[in-house]
């Protein structure tokens, strides 16, 4: 692993697996991932008391400081590392709402929220600030990710926060930082803090987080909150344990490699989608689940968690079939669909093409959904079951 030098005290005890050309990218993004992440940790608590502070955008989906937090923090970051002239990045959000007089208040929150979340830079193995920054320089952070990405040179794609809607409600969200060369996606980083390393803590998780009960845990060195995925193209990918507050028994190497599951049988095989019917037909999902043989209850989960889950081999399958005229964007896809790749999945249009990220912040020429499946098989049925039902759907 790749040392950043001595202004980096703690940077070579954190454990980024890593053998390829990307390490030193991969290695401060799975960093900022892991800062970013604990920033929503803090910002979640205290949100899902006060609903009030969640903003809806022109579309009416919904923003919360956390979102501008995190794309600060991502972006000033990277800026630190690559350089702020030459860095190109893609992101979810602007600065428009935080820039109109009346939204002092939100951006003091804001700026409060990426300095104090920037304090904690060298506890990740990040360099942090010199001085606290003040409001331009954040709303300068958050603006500069405004590139339109594309097929030539490096850009970086950002997803602050994915699934705002679960964020707010408490539930599940991810964090997503991926990296494009001349239009491929040669690494993807995945920040889930409520999907805990084994999917069997996820239920001790939500009694955890809802209740606040002091059930005894799974050992106190193996507890950890939440997990990040990542992968570089063409190599394996890794999942670690996201840094929490005993920082001590975090540092510990417990990085393992994941794969996807080995379950070809539909029967046995369990799909993912999303949980608003707004964002995905759950009527012809459930059609083709039906025609392809799928017996298990579909595992309704907000964001790129859901490809977390495949990647890993929680399920097998995830499907979204948006609304005609839906454009879906590169941030929300690029991070997931490489790890589940690199883990040895399938990630395919329903036609069954590659997703193409290279033609700016949309997933242009997308035919009709996106699928992604652990292996061949069931991803030739699920291409045919498509392609069996599409003409009588209404979509
Ligand atoms: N109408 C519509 N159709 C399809 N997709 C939409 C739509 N509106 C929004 N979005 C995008 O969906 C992102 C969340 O997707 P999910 O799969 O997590 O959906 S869900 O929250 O589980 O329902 C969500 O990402 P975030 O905004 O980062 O939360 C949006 O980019
Ligand atoms: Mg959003
Ligand atoms: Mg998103
Ligand atoms: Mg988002």
């Amino acid at each position: 692993m790749e040392d950043n030098g001595n202004d980096d005290p703690l940077g070579s005890n954190i454990p980024v697996k890593v053998c390829g050309k990307y390490d030193h990218e991969l290695d401060v993004a799975v960093k900022v991932v892991q800062l970013a992440c604990s920033l929503c940790q803090k910002v979640q608590e205290n949100l899902v008391q006060n609903q009030d502070k969640v903003k809806a955008k022109e579309d009416s989906s919904l923003v919360t400081v956390a979102d501008w937090s995190v794309q600060a923090t991502v972006s000033w970051v990277l800026s630190e590392y690559f350089g702020s002239e030459s860095i190109s990045i893609v992101a979810e959000e602007d600065v428009q709402a935080l820039t109109r007089v009346d939204s002092t208040a939100l951006l003091d929150t804001v700026v409060s929220t990426v300095n104090e979340c920037l304090s904690e830079a060298n506890g990740f193995g990040l360099k942090g600030p010199k001085k606290s920054l003040g409001s331009s320089e954040v709303l300068e952070a958050i603006g500069r990710c405004n590139s339109n990405g594309g097929p030539k040179g490096r850009h970086w794609v950002l997803d602050p926060v994915d699934g705002t809607l679960g964020f707010v409600r408490g539930d599940q969200y991810a964090v997503a930082l991926a990296m494009l060369e001349e239009g491929e996606v040669v690494l993807g980083v995945l920040g889930c803090p409520n999907y805990p390393m084994k999917k069997e803590w996820l239920n001790y998780h939500h009694s955890y987080y809802r209740i606040m009960s002091k059930l005894s845990s799974p050992t106190f060195e193996s507890w950890h909150k939440g997990c990040v995925m990542y992968a570089q193209r063409g190599s394996e990918a890794w999942m670690q344990p996201l840094l929490c507050d005993n920082k001590q028994f975090s540092f510990q190497s417990l990085a393992r490699s994941i794969r996807v599951s080995s379950i070809d049988d539909p029967a046995l095989a369990t799909f993912c989608e999303p949980v608003e019917k707004a964002n995905s037909s759950h009527s012809f999902t459930a059609g083709l689940a039906h025609s392809m043989g799928l017996r298990k209850r579909p595992l309704r989960v907000y964001s790129m968690v859901k490809y977390a889950a495949i990647a890993r081999g929680d399920a097998e399958i995830f499907m979204k079939f948006a609304k005609a005229g839906y454009k879906e964007k590169i941030w929300d896809h690029a991070a997931g669909a490489l790890i589940i790749q690199e883990a040895g999945g399938v990630v395919t249009d329903a036609g069954g093409r590659p997703l193409d990220f290279s033609k700016g912040i949309y997933l242009e020429g997308l035919d009709r959904g996106i699928i992604a499946c652990s292996g061949a098989v069931l991803h030739k049925k699920l291409i045919k079951a498509v392609y069996d039902s599409w003409d009588s759907s209404n979509l």
